[in-house]
């Protein structure tokens, strides 16, 4: 498989903070790679050194072959990230436009992707009219229009509802399987077990694991166990071996290393216990123990 980015060995410093501790990555063309990790794991820094928009003080990046610091790799590259923005007083048609003569591209590119992602009735209509899924998937169409071979996605769905969810990686499967290679940061562990080929977790700037969604669940003896109770967060927290807790309706999902010892401390401590059942650790209680046994 062609790789469309190479990361080797990176690091980055913002003064006395070490955000970035080494780090080794690859992209195949086609492939969507998650990047997870906690708050402060060093997400953001690694894809703003991966579209160029931080230098690579140490270590190297390559995106298909190239430096991102040089406008004609940047042209092979699409962003999605929050913190970029758009003039939101331009028109939808304008803007896609506008990106596609900054790439080099013939204007007329946009018209195809402004179809491709079912924007074509709103071209006319002003970007800061938009809905949060509607900008979204215009954010899409300006980083496609010059048909990159690497995407990448700063929590591309935050915001999103379900629907509008599931039609942008729709339209990212279809740009999938023609070879764009996609690079993916988010909070929602779940989704990125969804949609990503593989998964690589980071913690303090280093890669604590990386490897399809199934092996990391697999590496791991955790478990997770369900009940209703009455037991309060903080105390769940503290239960033995426990590494995530998550709240689901009445339930509660409680990541553990020790579901023994655990059962036996919330059988004794919440006489209310109910609906009580483990089953095998789901990704996001994995990516909690990895991170965990990362810091520890
Ligand atoms: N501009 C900056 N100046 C100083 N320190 C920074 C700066 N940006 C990030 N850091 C530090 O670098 C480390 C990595 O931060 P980074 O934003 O890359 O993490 P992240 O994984 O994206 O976190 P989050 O999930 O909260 O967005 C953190 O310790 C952070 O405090």
């Amino acid at each position: 498989m062609e790789t469309v980015l190479e990361v080797r060995g990176a690091r980055h410093d913002y003064g006395a903070t070490r955000a970035l501790d080494g780090v080794d990555l690859d992209v195949g063309a086609g492939e969507c790679v998650a990047l997870l990790g906690p708050n402060g794991a060093g997400k953001t820094t690694l894809v703003n050194l991966v579209v160029g928009l931080l230098p690579a003080k140490e270590g190297r990046i390559r995106v298909c072959g190239g430096d991102p610091r040089v406008a004609a790799t940047r042209r092979r590259l699409g962003v999605v990230q929050q913190s970029l923005g758009f003039p939101t007083t331009l028109k939808v048609g304008e803007l896609v436009t506008g990106a596609a003569v900054r790439a080099g591209v013939p204007r007329s590119a946009a018209g195809p992707v402004l179809a491709e992602l079912d924007l074509t009735d709103l071209a006319g209509r002003r970007a800061v009219k938009l809905s949060g899924g509607q900008r979204q998937r215009l954010q899409l169409a300006m980083a496609l229009v010059a048909d990159p071979r690497l995407l990448v996605l700063d929590e591309p769905t935050a915001g999103l509802d379900l629907t509008a969810r599931r039609r942008f990686w729709q339209l990212l499967a279809q740009r999938r399987e023609r070879g764009t290679g996609v690079l993916l940061t988010t909070h929602l562990v779940e989704e990125s077990s969804a949609v990503a080929d593989r998964v690589v977790v980071l913690g303090r700037g280093r890669v604590l694991a990386s490897g399809t969604p199934d092996e990391l669940v697999a590496r791991l003896p955790d478990r997770t166990v369900i009940a209703r109770t009455a037991l309060g967060r903080t105390r769940l927290e503290a239960l033995p071996g426990v590494v995530s807790v998550r709240a689901d309706g009445e339930h509660v999902h409680l990541g553990t290393r020790a579901p023994e010892a655990l059962l036996r401390v919330l059988l004794a401590e919440d006489p209310g216990l109910a609906d009580l059942r483990v089953e095998s650790a789901g990704l996001a209680e994995a990516v909690a123990g990895l991170v965990e046994r990362g810091a520890a």
